[in-house]
């Protein structure tokens, strides 16, 4: 994993948009706005992700394949749908276990984005509220586990003014004010 102010110059999402003059950012940065990250091998991971479903009351979870060979027709779709800024009303708890992508989070309250680069290993939970988007990287390929709390199903809240005021998100906000 790797975290950094993406450069908001415009083209291919896929590539990194990282430039020389664009600072890192520390995990605790990232912890800092509630999000939380750990790198976990492969191999025998299923036992930590098993402790972080119990840990969090995630009973339920798939495989997705973002590529061309794995959602054929629907790819170009899920690729804007996951890039267009949104929200969740749950956490996005994701184990990336093949090829790569990038994560982008809303910094509050600067709103800047930051980029995070993942890989197989990475797994990422984001809270409630944040606005994020993804995007595959220059592999064209992301293998991710999902974790859910009920049935899997991909819900997104996009960008707007009524996003702005949803409970979930004022509870975000404040949650990290809190903290501060
Ligand atoms: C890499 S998992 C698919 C993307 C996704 O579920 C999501 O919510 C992106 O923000
Ligand atoms: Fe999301």
């Amino acid at each position: 994993m790797r975290a950094y102010y993406f450069d908001n110059l415009p083209g291919d999402q896929r590539l990194p948009h990282e430039s020389a003059s664009q600072a890192a950012v520390s995990i605790s940065t990232l912890n800092s706005i509630k999000v939380e990250f750990w790198n976990i091998p492969l191999q025998g991971h299923e036992e930590k992700l098993n402790a972080v479903a119990k840990e969090r009351g995630y009973r339920n979870r798939d495989v997705i394949t973002i590529s061309k060979e794995g959602l054929g027709d629907e790819y170009e779709t899920k690729l804007k749908a996951f890039y267009k800024e949104h929200i969740h009303e749950d956490e996005e708890i994701r184990y990336i276990m093949d090829g790569g992508g990038f994560f982008d989070v809303r910094e509050a309250p600067t709103d800047e984005w930051i980029r995070i680069a993942v890989s197989a290993g990475d797994l990422l939970v984001l809270p409630a509220g944040i606005y994020h988007r993804f995007s595959v990287d220059e592999r064209n390929m992301t293998r991710t586990t999902r974790l859910f709390k009920d049935e899997p199903k991909w819900s997104a809240i996009y960008r707007s003014d009524e996003s702005d005021t949803n409970p979930h998100r004022i509870e975000y906000l404040n949650s990290i004010t809190a903290a501060a």
